[in-house]
């Protein structure tokens, strides 16, 4: 099953929590079915048959290290050789770690992590079950020095997270060095945040989910799944209505051209460019399908949106900074029509108040990292850590814009001004590295406006546009670029 949403430390706390209060589940149950998760993890994807194999277990102080109890002795059981160190013994606050902890010292030994001196020869498999989501603080990297320098090659798994990552954030929080990178971690319930925000995937290796009994309960962050299906009906092409895309000035056309054909090929009846007269005869050598008509400033822009058949607007890339570019910006706003404002059209509204405030409901703003401190710096501002990450500041930018913000990269996070969040995670099995190329996110903007032209709402637009601009992505893989994106949406269209 894949999972429907991702979790904070907070939201599994609660789910934990509720499970436990209806009588349903007792908190040991969940740790020997995590232990037992864990185990069937490595069993699937790394070490088949435990029997006769070295396994090094570090265990922290909390429910983390309480699972890492239970998990050797389920590999125990099966004959594997434990090596167990701990980080100290599970105090009073972690009863069910603790009686895992002397249901281990019936049948085995614990050392303590830091004695180097009588370190056993090297692991065939290490679990990391020293911290998860109770993750507090930075981790002394000193703590990983006396096993480091053991581990070799050995694969290592993380129970839950990768110690040292931020659940919430996905970001380490300590000094550099001050976590365990993984080869698979793997989680409970559902994934976390962190499993998928800015360095986790790099920290966690690969990812798997194991189902612990807590039913269907789920996080406020939606992960984004492939869509419906976007086939055609009966109409003509009106009725899958007009984008229009503004381009720049002679040589800059490329970045329209390339978001006007991703507009096209996602099922925008027709799609039209608005060009200044310069940039026409070089926009008219490269066009076919698409159509041009002249765009020289705001008067005939507004004279152009006098056509009610045009629905929906991808401003910004490639069009450049001046004052007629703000004026066309402002004449878009006015019009309420349907928009994504990507590129030029984000930095001239981070400076013009005025065209700040025009933003209504109907508008996506896909902005990179950059153009997103340039729109919202105190909020790009606030360091991320437990309670407050990528989700968290996407959220507060959409409820202070009062439009669908998109933030891009690999974990592309997409809010609403209602407070719906959405994670899209080109990571793990869909991974997208050759997504990281000029002009894709110019791609990602004409999907949008082509989508908008569909009529999908604002927010189902960007979802849908971020999942097809992936999938595109990792049809073609290595090699990759921009140019090639719209030509392979067929391919990720009919197999939907
Ligand atoms: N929720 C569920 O449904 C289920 C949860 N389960 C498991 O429980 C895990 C969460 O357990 P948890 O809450 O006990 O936290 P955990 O990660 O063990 O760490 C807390 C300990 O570490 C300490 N500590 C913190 N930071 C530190 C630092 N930098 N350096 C040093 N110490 C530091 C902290 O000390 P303190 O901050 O109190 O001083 C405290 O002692 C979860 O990830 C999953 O594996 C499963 O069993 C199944 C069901
Ligand atoms: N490593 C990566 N993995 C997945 N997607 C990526 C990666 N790097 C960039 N992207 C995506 O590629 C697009 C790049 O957009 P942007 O930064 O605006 O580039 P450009 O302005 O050159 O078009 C965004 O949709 C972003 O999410
Ligand atoms: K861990």
């Amino acid at each position: 099953m894949r999972p429907e949403s991702a979790v904070t430390t907070a939201e599994m706390r609660k789910i934990e929590a509720d499970a436990i209060e209806s009588g349903s589940v007792t908190g040991l149950d969940l740790m020997e079915r995590a232990g037992a998760g864990a185990v069937s993890a490595a069993r699937e994807r790394l070490m088949p048959d435990p029997a006769g194999k070295r396994v090094l277990i570090l265990c922290g102080p909390g429910n983390n290290g309480g699972d890492g109890y239970v998990i050797a002795r389920i590999l125990h059981d099966l004959d594997a050789e434990i090596e167990l160190r701990a980080l100290g013994a599970p105090g009073q606050g972690a009863p069910d770690a603790l009686a895992n902890r002397k249901r281990w010292l019936e049948i085995g030994t614990v050392m303590p992590l830091d004695d180097s001196a009588a370190m056993g020869a090297q692991p065939d498999l290490v679990i990391d079950a020293l911290f998860g989501t109770g993750l507090a603080r930075g981790v002394d990297p000193a703590i990983f020095d006396p096993v480091r320098a053991r581990i070799g090659a050995a694969p290592i798994i993380a129970v839950d997270l990768p110690s040292g990552l931020c659940s919430d954030s996905g970001q380490v929080i300590g000094a550099e060095g001050g976590i365990l990178p993984a080869t698979l971690t793997v989680s409970f319930h559902r994934p976390k945040r962190g499993h998928y925000l800015r360095d986790g995937p790099r920290f966690c290796g690969a990812l798997a989910v194991c189902d612990i009994g807590l039913g269907a309960t789920e996080g406020a962050v939606r992960l984004v799944r492939a869509p419906d299906g976007l086939g055609k009906g009966h109409g003509h092409k009106f009725s899958y209505g007009h984008a229009l895309v503004l381009s720049g000035g002679m040589g800059q056309s490329g970045a329209a051209r390339l978001a006007a054909r991703a507009a096209l090929r996602v099922g925008a009846g027709l799609v039209t460019i608005g060009a200044p007269a310069e940039a026409m005869p070089e926009i008219a050598a490269q066009i076919t399908a698409l159509m041009l008509r002249r765009v020289d400033d705001a008067g005939n822009f507004a004279g152009l949106l006098d056509d009610p058949r045009i629905n929906a607007l991808c401003l910004g890339p490639g069009l450049g900074l001046g004052p007629r570019e703000a004026a066309l910006i402002g004449t878009a706003l006015v019009s309420a029509r349907p928009a994504v404002l990507d590129a030029d059209a984000l930095t001239l509204i981070a400076a013009d108040p005025e065209l700040r405030s025009a933003l209504h409901p109907n508008c996506v703003l896909t902005p990179h990292e950059g153009e997103f401190a340039r729109l919202f710096p105190d909020i790009a501002d606030r360091s991320e850590g437990p309670g407050w990450g990528k989700p968290d500041l996407v959220a507060e930018a959409a409820r202070r814009s009062g439009c669908v913000i998109l933030l891009k990269g690999p974990d592309t996070v997409i809010a609403t001004p209602e407070g719906n969040v959405m994670l899209h995670a080109a990571a793990y099995e869909r991974a997208a590295p050759w997504l990281a190329t000029a002009g894709s996110g110019d791609v990602l903007a004409g999907l949008i406006a082509g989508l908008l032209a569909r009529g999908a709402a604002p927010a189902a637009a960007a979802q849908t546009g971020v999942w097809l601009h992936t999938e595109a992505a990792r049809h073609m893989g290595a090699g990759l670029i921009a140019e090639d994106l719209p030509d392979l949406l067929p391919r990720v269209l009919q197999d939907l």
